[in-house]
């Protein structure tokens, strides 16, 4: 199942910047993991803005939630979910 997600990041200012650049490194981390397992396919920085738009690829929106919810950037994020089917004129999936 394949789903357009997008995050935005709102930066918290009740921590310390070095405690926020310690998320970060963590949220990369685990976005690599996931990357890896083949979970989460496209990447996309929005130009000029802190954030995202990705393509999950999953078996339930049980796994995209459990996914989500484990980025370490999760509370400080702004995420909307669009689930997707392939369209009838597309040349490819
Ligand atoms: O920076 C972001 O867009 C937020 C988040 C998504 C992946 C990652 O490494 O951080």
């Amino acid at each position: 199942m394949l789903f357009l997600v997008q995050m935005k990041v709102n930066p918290p200012t009740h921590l310390a910047p070095d405690e926020f650049a310690r998320i970060k490194e963590e949220e990369k981390q685990r976005a690599l993991e996931i990357q890896r397992q083949g979970k989460w396919p496209h990447l996309w920085r929005v130009t000029g803005k802190y954030s995202n738009v990705s393509v999950f690829d999953v078996d339930s929106n049980q796994e995209l939630h459990d996914l989500l919810t484990s980025l370490p950037l999760f509370p400080f994020m702004e995420v909307s979910v669009t689930p997707m089917n392939t369209h009838p004129s597309a040349l490819s999936e």
